[in-house]
């Protein structure tokens, strides 16, 4: 059975419907998993779930900021942004399910070598511990006190991890690199305000993949979120948000052989206008 990776969806269920049916015909029995931002900004946020969902074992799929992000306006923690097209999630009758269901998917996943996550790690994190810090995120997720812990996810500090971090502080940090990283020090101190090409980093900052002695240079780490990265293909990194949203391509890599398949997609938002 192959696996295929696919980046960002971000509510763009024709594109998505298309490119499965592309990889079924080169490949009869697929496995799929996502980068996670299955929704919002697209036109068809509740499409897409319904599809991923659909897809049961055949699919796994991590966390992104936008998945959150809809779970924290569904729950009234968050006002929708001018730019969100979570409404038909909202008001859809079988929206429980689907938020029961979103909330308990994984924050990172491990497997033969490769490290799936949205956005990416910190460069002191080894892969191992990346799933042990991305544990305790579902764990609170899927606990009690999940509602509590959207209402302190917000936020950029601290930027910078540290083992001792605890409680409301240790959660943001770990989501906040695991979701929303692009740029950090050599130190791993992340910038999150800039979402931008990797040529404007600020001076001291760089991608997070390129701080030299990164911890997770001995697996491959497959990421989404950054659409003006595009599709990188290197030894031990593959970047898939190829910014379907924005009148780019939606794409899917297969982690046996690396074959890449890509559908055109129509420019549902523009750049610059969110
Ligand atoms: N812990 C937490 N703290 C805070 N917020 C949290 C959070 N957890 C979840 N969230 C939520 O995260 C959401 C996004 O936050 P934002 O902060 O608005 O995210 P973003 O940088 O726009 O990133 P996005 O994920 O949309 O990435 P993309 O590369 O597609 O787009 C990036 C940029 O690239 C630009 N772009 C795309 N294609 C381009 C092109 N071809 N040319 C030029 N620019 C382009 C776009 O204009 C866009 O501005 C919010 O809803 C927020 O509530």
């Amino acid at each position: 059975m192959s696996t295929y990776v696919i980046g960002d969806l971000q509510g763009c269920q024709p594109k998505l419907s298309e490119l499965l049916d592309r990889i079924r015909a080169v490949c009869p029995d697929p496995r799929f998993i996502f980068v996670g931002d299955l929704v919002n900004r697209g036109p068809s946020s509740l499409a897409t779930l319904r599809e991923v969902r659909a897809l049961g074992d055949t699919a796994n799929m991590v966390l992104g900021n936008h998945d959150l992000h809809l779970l924290a306006v569904a729950h009234g923690i968050r006002k929708a942004h001018r730019s969100d097209t979570l409404d038909d999630i909202l008001a859809a009758p079988d929206r429980d399910e689907l938020l029961e269901w979103l909330r308990r998917q994984p924050m990172a996943l491990l497997e033969n070598g490769h490290l799936m996550v949205h956005a990416g790690v910190l460069p002191q994190w080894t892969a191992e511990q990346t799933m042990a810090l991305a544990g305790e995120v579902e764990t609170v997720l899927r606990g009690p006190d999940w509602i509590d812990f959207l209402r302190q996810m917000y936020g950029n500090e601290p930027a910078r991890w540290d083992d001792s971090l605890e409680g409301a502080d240790r959660i943001r940090c770990i989501v906040n690199a695991l979701t929303r990283i692009r740029f950090c020090t050599a130190d791993g101190t992340m910038e999150l305000a800039a979402s931008k090409g990797v040529e404007i980093a600020l001076p001291g900052y760089m991608a997070w993949f390129d701080v030299p002695g990164r911890k997770t240079e001995d697996v491959t780490v497959v990421f989404g979120h950054w659409s003006t990265l595009g599709l990188t293909l290197r030894p031990n990194l593959i970047s898939l948000d190829t910014g379907c949203l924005w009148g780019g391509k939606l794409t899917a890599v297969c982690l046996e052989d690396r074959s890449v398949i890509q559908v055109d997609c129509p420019q549902y938002q523009r750049p610059g206008s969110i």
